[in-house]
């Protein structure tokens, strides 16, 4: 049976103007098709519009040229469709874990009952359910990470966008939750595009690894990851995939 794409970036080009007035050409023509249920990793230079790409996605910011579609429908704002998660743990600090998971469809108009059932199921997936009393400013960097995965996913969107979301997390807790982040996605089944410097990480998660290169951002090489999950490090064919696209960015 023929996959069906969910997420579609069509001919996307993104020019800024700088504070000075010039243009700058941040991704030239990108074209992607993402798969429902895929789980896509974007790796690139910095700078070369990883973010930028993402952001369009999420209808944060609007293409130059082309354009990015849901189901075919054009992207032209932020949706509940499409969840984001952001490196900066982005919690509200004046509430507690339970109501910041709660938060996105408390806007919604689902009654309070509702939220907090829907907040603590995602938060046992996350495996913070012991934490929903506290504040945000009480929990590691990692946890906090754990709380913005279960508030986006509270929202129940078929896509998760995920922008660096273990960049500032310790080796030890990023892989960590590498693997609790895989756990998730089987059990929820969801389409994730999620965007590292990390190539290792990349290669850990992914269905599929679109490389960039450098400013103005192209997309070099796709990459299908056939390996069986879960992935170790250790495995000859881990390493001869991490020195290729390492090569490729250099
Ligand atoms: N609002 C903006 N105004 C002007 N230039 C911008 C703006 N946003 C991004 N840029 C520029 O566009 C380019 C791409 O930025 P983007 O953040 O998408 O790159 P990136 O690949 O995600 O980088 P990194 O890996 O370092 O996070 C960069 O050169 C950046 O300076």
């Amino acid at each position: 049976m023929k996959e069906k794409n969910i997420l579609a970036v069509n001919g996307v080009s993104k020019t800024f103007t700088t504070q000075k007035g010039d243009k700058f050409l941040a991704t030239r023509d990108i074209n992607l098709q993402i798969p429902e249920k895929s789980f896509t990793c974007i790796v690139g230079p910095s700078g070369c519009g990883k973010s930028t790409i993402l952001r369009i996605m999420a209808g944060l910011e609007k293409a130059t040229t082309g354009e990015a579609r849901y189901c075919s429908s054009p992207i032209t704002k932020p949706c509940g469709e499409i969840g984001v998660v952001f490196q900066e743990y982005s919690l509200f600090p004046w509430m507690t874990v339970l109501d910041n998971v709660a938060a996105g469809p408390l806007f919604a108009g689902v009654k309070e009952k509702k939220r907090h059932k829907n907040a603590m199921h995602y938060l046992k997936m996350v495996n913070m359910e012991g934490f929903k009393d506290a504040y945000p400013h009480e929990l590691s960097g990692g946890m906090r990470q754990r709380v913005a995965i279960a508030r986006a996913l509270a929202n129940d969107p078929d896509v998760l966008l995920m922008d660096e979301p273990f960049g500032a997390l310790d080796a030890h807790t990023r892989i960590l939750l590498q693997k609790e982040l895989l756990k998730v996605w089987q059990m929820t089944h969801k389409t994730i595009i999620l965007v590292t410097h990390s190539v290792d990480e990349a290669i850990f998660l992914a269905d599929r690894i679109i490389v960039m290169s450098k400013s103005p951002g192209q997309i070099r090489r796709e990459i299908e990851v056939d390996m069986e999950r879960p992935r170790s490090r250790a495995l000859q064919k881990f390493g001869q995939l991490t020195d290729s696209i390492l090569k490729e960015l250099e």
